[in-house]
This record gives C-alpha cells, structure tokens and sequence, in this order.
C-alpha cells in the first residue's frame, strides 16, 4: 500500500521514501541472482528466501532471473512449466506481498492454459501480490555459433507479441527478456512509451556473455537515457548451459553502478530518477531526433 504524507513525499507502507512532490524519487532496486537446478521446489523455496533478504535490506522493486525455477534448456521447458495459477506464480505473489515490494518474477515457462503453447514468460506483481503485467519474451534465442553456441527456444517456444509496461508509482519500467535487450527498437519504443528504467532478466552464455553482456546494457541505457538492469541466474557448474552471471545495472549515462562475478549474490542500486532528468537536458538527443527523416512504430498496440 502507498500513502501520502503531508510533505508531499511518498511512502510505501514500510516507509520506504519512494518520490518527492517533484516526482525525483529514488529507490531501491534489487538484482537476485540465484542458483538455479533441477529441483523446482527448491528453486522457487530459494527464490523466496532471496526476496526476503533483498526486502529486509529496503529494495522496493525486486527481480529474479531468466529461468528462475528450470534449469535453461529446450528439453525441459514442457515439464517444467507452470499456468497462471501455478505454484510458481503462487509463491511470488505470496513473496511480493509479505515484503510489499514491487516483484519481476525473473521468467518461468509458462504454459497458456487455452493453447497449451509454452512462452517464457516474466509475471511482475505489486506489492499487494497480484499480478500487474506479463512480459512473454519477444524474441527467441535462436542461435548458432560454430564450435562454440547452439541454442534454439522456437524448438519449445512461442514468442510474444506485445511490449510491457509497469507503472510502480516511482515511474514506468519497460520489462524485456534477455535475448530481447538485442533489439535496439524494443527499448527505444519503452523510452518513447515513458519508461524510466527497462529490466531484463536474462541468461546470457559463456561464449556471447564476455563478447556484448555489458556492451549491451550500455548501449541501451546511452541511446535512450534511462536505467537498465539484467538478472542473471548465477553460474551452475552441473548445468548444460552455463550463465554467464555478471547481473547488472547501468546508468542512463552509460556507467556500470553495480555488477558482481558468477556466484550466488544480490546487487543493489539506487535508482535516482532525477539523473535523467539532468542527462536528458544536457544532451537532449532524445528532443533532436529527426522524425521528418525517420521514426519508430509500435506495431503491438
Ligand atoms: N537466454 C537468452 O536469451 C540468451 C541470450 C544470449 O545469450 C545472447 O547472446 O543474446
């Protein structure tokens, strides 16, 4: 629950300060990267025990990985996966409202209940525990790099058609997923659409991950002038495909403001909404751009 106090500054219940009267807020973001094995009960116990530590410690938006509650891989997304009305789902908005804190569930394969086609699929919550948006990755991971990467989602998934947006009260966040953070276009249409912050959990690999990992991050976070974070399982040496970890999060001038190696850990970063204010007036690329000679579309809508 959000209240106002009479200051004009902005509360969460657990009187987090989330925004001043000049809608600059700053908060807390929290990146929980997590071991993820073959065990779904215990990914998702673990998952759990992660948020709680990540909200004793006053993060107010919390994400998981790519993959949070199966290991990575083609073969198991069928077995593995989980409806709307999950456990997984279930326990996350459980987490989200015991913490009252803002939730991106990582991702999980989801299974549509109508279609029974498989998606890999972010649920975000609010802190009241219901589900807010949903983010069905976009692109899938199809690739194959000789002697080093072959990897194909479409052999199991279906992609998704639409961007997602949440509007937490701090301001909006534009969710994507891994794969998605290569597509330049998705994230200029969340700049366009008003998002302040884009999140992507992901599991990025040992051969791409050193390559464009952080390359990536910054050239979002430059060409757009808003917060990116990614949410990386931690490395599973008993995994076919192993994470290349080295969570995130990058400022809308393009600096790393926290990252961490392969292992198990949570990283933490104020968010200062008021910097991109600030950017966006000194270098106000996003004013000068030439929509006389070229524009960008969002088709989904
Ligand atoms: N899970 C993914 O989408 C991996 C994307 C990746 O590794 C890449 O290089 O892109």
């Amino acid at each position: 629950m959000i209240r106002y106090l009479s200051n004009n500054i902005l509360f969460s219940s657990s009187n987090k300060i989330i925004m001043n009267n000049n809608n600059k807020g700053i908060f807390k973001f929290a990146g929980i990267q997590m071991m993820v094995g073959s065990d779904k009960k215990k990914n998702i116990e673990n998952a759990q025990k992660l948020i709680d530590e990540a909200s004793r410690n006053n993060a107010n938006l919390v994400s998981l990985p790519e993959c949070f509650n199966c290991p990575y891989s083609t073969s198991v997304f069928n077995e593995y996966s989980d409806g709307c009305k999950g456990e997984t789902i279930k326990a996350l908005s459980e987490s989200a409202k015991k913490n009252k804190i803002w939730l991106i569930g990582g991702s999980i394969p989801e299974k549509d209940d109508d279609s029974g086609k498989i998606y890999n699929t972010s649920f975000i919550f609010n802190p009241d525990g219901l589900v807010v948006g949903k983010h069905r990755k976009i692109h899938l991971f199809d690739i194959d790099i000789k002697d080093k990467i072959r990897f194909k989602e479409s052999e199991t998934l279906s992609p998704g058609h639409s961007l997602t947006i949440v509007d937490i009260g701090y301001c909006k966040i534009g969710v994507g997923i891994c794969y998605d953070i290569r597509f330049p276009e998705l994230a200029m249409l969340y700049q366009q659409e008003g998002c302040k912050m884009i999140v992507y959990p992901g599991a990025f690999n040992m051969t791409t991950g050193p390559a464009h990992w952080e390359l990536l991050q910054r050239s979002r976070a430059v060409d757009n002038q808003l917060y990116i974070a990614t949410v990386s399982p931690c490395r599973n040496p008993d995994s076919s495909y192993t994470a290349w970890g080295h969570s995130t999060v990058v400022s809308p001038w393009g600096e790393v403001l926290t990252t961490t190696d392969h292992q198990e850990s949570i990283i933490y970063s104020d968010i200062d909404l008021s910097k991109i204010d600030e950017i966006r007036s000194s270098i106000p690329v996003l004013q000068q751009k030439r929509s006389d000679i070229y524009q960008i579309l969002n088709k989904s809508k």
